[in-house]
C-alpha cells in the first residue's frame, strides 16, 4: 500500500495504491454500517463514502504491513557517541483496539548508544509503524522500546507516551481534559539519575 504525490505536466496527482479486492470488501462492510445505523447509503452526498473510508482505514492501519526492525536496520550508522539521544514530541495517531477509535497524542523516545546511532527520522518512523495498528497504549510503547532495544542494542532506551482517547472523549465517560501517560526503560534508564535527566530534557 502506498500513498504518494506524482508530478505530471506540472499537474500534482494522487495516486493512492491500495488493494483493489481488500477496498471493495472493506468498502461493502461500510455500506451496510452505514444503512444499519439508520442512513441511507444510497443517497448523492454517502455514495462514495464506504469506498473512502475503506481506503481511510488501511491508511490508518497501514503499520500491519511495515517491519519496524527493518525500518532501524535501514539507517544504522556506527558511531562513537555514548551520550543520551532524544527525539521528542514526535505525533501519534493510533486507533484503539476497544473500541477502533483514535487515541493522539506525543511520544518521546530516547536512546544512549552503544556503538551504532540510527537515522533521526527512522524513530519517527518506527513509532508510526507501532502506531498505525489497533493498539492500547501501554503495548505501543512497549513494542517500541522492544524494537529499538533489540535492533539497535543501545546501553538504554526509554519511550514515553502522552495521549487522549476519543473512547474516553466522545463517549463512554466522556472526560474531555484526561491524558494517559505510559512509559518504558531499558539499561541505563533504569538508573534513576538518568531517567530523571531523560525526563527533565522532555519536559525542557
Ligand atoms: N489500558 C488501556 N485501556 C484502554 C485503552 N484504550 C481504551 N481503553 C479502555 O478499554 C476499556 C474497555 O472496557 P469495556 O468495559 O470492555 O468497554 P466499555 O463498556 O466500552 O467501557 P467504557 O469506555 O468505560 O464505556 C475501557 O475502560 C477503555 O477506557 C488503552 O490504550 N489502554
Ligand atoms: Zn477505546
Amino acid at each position: 500500500m502506498e500513498f504518494s504525490l506524482n508530478g505530471e505536466n506540472g499537474k500534482y496527482r494522487k495516486i493512492e495504491q491500495y488493494d483493489p479486492e481488500t477496498t471493495k470488501e472493506i468498502s461493502e462492510h461500510y455500506k451496510k454500517i452505514i444503512d444499519l445505523v439508520g442512513e441511507d447509503s444510497s443517497r448523492e452526498g454517502l455514495q462514495q463514502t464506504p469506498m473512502r473510508v475503506a481506503k481511510s482505514m488501511q491508511f490508518l492501519l497501514q503499520g500491519y504491513e511495515q517491519d519496524p526492525e527493518e525500518i532501524l536496520r535501514s539507517a544504522m550508522f556506527k558511531e562513537d557517541y555514548r551520550q543520551m539521544v532524544i527525539v521528542k514530541d514526535i505525533e501519534i495517531y493510533s486507533m484503539c483496539e476497544h473500541h477502533m477509535l483514535p487515541f493522539i497524542g506525543k511520544a518521546h523516545i530516547g536512546y544512549i548508544p552503544n556503538g551504532y546511532i540510527t537515522g533521526l527520522s527512522k524513530i519517527a518512523r518506527v513509532v508510526d509503524a507501532y502506531a498505525r495498528r489497533l493498539q492500547v497504549q501501554e503495548r505501543l510503547t512497549t513494542q517500541i522500546k522492544d524494537c529499538i532495544q533489540q535492533t539497535l542494542n543501545p546501553l538504554g532506551v526509554a519511550v514515553v507516551i502522552e495521549a487522549q482517547h476519543l473512547c474516553m472523549q466522545m463517549r463512554g465517560i466522556q472526560k474531555q481534559s484526561s491524558t494517559t501517560t505510559t512509559s518504558d526503560f531499558t539499561g541505563a534508564f533504569e538508573r534513576v539519575a538518568t531517567r530523571e535527566e531523560f525526563i527533565r530534557l522532555i519536559r525542557g
